[in-house]
């Protein structure tokens, strides 16, 4: 059967793209053995699975690698599809949808979250960097209208593609608000956003995985730059 074999999950707890796999085997109530990887010292299990982009998440599948995010979050829906909520929509449009919002979070959000936080050199490139994070989060803000309809989340009752794709980042949000001492997702200027990251937040799937602590996420920050500064050598 699709679904048997056993899974394992490499990654790093602080990775947006980690945090959405793991909340999706949450919302689908898989069991699966966790890894946490040193990108500084890559593991040859990391190195042999994903050859190509040596990154992670790795979700292994009875010791077959699926790589990239968006792709193993598609692959869990696909094989579990009995199992709990489906991540993304059974309407082929809706689908469509949700993979389009999906693409533009890991674009725009993405690269600015990258901006923010790992390749800035001045305050004044932070700066922007949020300016174009803020701009994405509009955008995102007309996007949750029209895909939730007036429900809790991107999509719909449940928790769906969108939702946790943009709900990885939530982790770094909370140390980038710190830094910058404001709200990235500000209640005045995406008031639904706002009350969907609480409710995202609160959700059972999204416990222990979606960081909280905004201290410990800045903690860990030098290591994520030193692993960036030791790729650049
Ligand atoms: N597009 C990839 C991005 C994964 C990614 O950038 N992972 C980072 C951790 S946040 C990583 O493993 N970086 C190691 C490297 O690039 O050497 C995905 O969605 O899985």
């Amino acid at each position: 059967m699709a679904g048997d074999g056993e899974l394992k999950l490499l990654g790093v707890w602080t990775s947006p793209f980690v945090i959405r796999v793991r909340v999706v085997l949450n919302l689908k109530s898989l069991p699966y053995e966790y890894v946490e990887e040193s990108l500084g010292s890559k593991s040859a299990l990391l190195l042999g699975s994903n050859p190509v982009h040596q990154s992670v998440p790795v979700l292994l599948h009875g010791g077959r690698p699926v790589n990239e995010s968006q792709v193993i979050v598609q692959y869990i829906d696909e094989v579990w599809a009995g199992a709990g909520p489906s991540v993304l929509p059974a309407d082929p449009y809706e689908r469509a949808t949700a993979r389009f919002w999906a693409a533009y979070v890991d674009d725009k959000v993405g690269s600015a979250w990258t901006g923010m936080l790992f390749s800035c050199k001045t305050e004044e490139e932070r700066a922007e960097a949020v300016s174009r994070a803020v701009a994405a989060l509009e955008t995102l803000e007309g996007a949750f209208a029209e895909c939730s309809k007036g429900k809790a989340f991107f999509g719909g009752d449940a928790i769906g593609f969108v939702d946790v794709v943009l709900g990885g980042y939530l982790g770094w949000f909370g140390a980038i608000d710190k830094i910058i001492g404001r709200r990235l997702i500000d209640p005045a200027r995406t008031p639904l956003l706002a009350r969907w990251e609480e409710r995202f937040r609160a959700a059972d799937a999204a416990k222990g995985v979606v960081p909280d602590d905004a201290d410990k996420m800045l903690e860990f920050l030098p290591t994520v730059l030193a692993w960036i500064a030791g790729k650049a050598k």
